[in-house]
């Protein structure tokens, strides 16, 4: 099982655009209009099917929310941080 990271290993190894909030890694995305989101939320769910590995995911307005965490180790782990560069490289 992924052993979970420390926080400054975390701070070091962040993507651009990510926040390490409350065990764990976030990201905001922009778009021109609602359904853009959603699809790009779709992409993401995608993805997290493919490595079986599931984010939380909120739609809003022009906006989409990605929270990943490794529920089973209890923080974030690598797992996080590679999802979080493969949800980056959709747009
Ligand atoms: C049994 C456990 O839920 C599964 O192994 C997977 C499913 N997707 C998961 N997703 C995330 N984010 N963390 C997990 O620990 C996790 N575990």
């Amino acid at each position: 099982m992924a052993e979970r990271l420390d926080a400054d290993e975390i701070r070091d190894r962040l993507p651009d655009g990510w926040q390490y909030v409350d065990d764990e890694i976030t990201r905001q995305y922009e778009f021109d209009d609602y359904l853009a989101g959603v699809a790009f939320a779709s992409e993401v769910g995608e993805i997290a099917e493919e490595e079986f590995h599931h984010p939380t995911i909120t739609i809003r307005y022009k906006e989409v929310e990605v929270a990943f965490t490794t529920h089973d180790a209890g923080g974030v782990t690598e797992q996080d941080l590679d999802l979080a560069a493969e949800v980056d490289a959709i747009r």
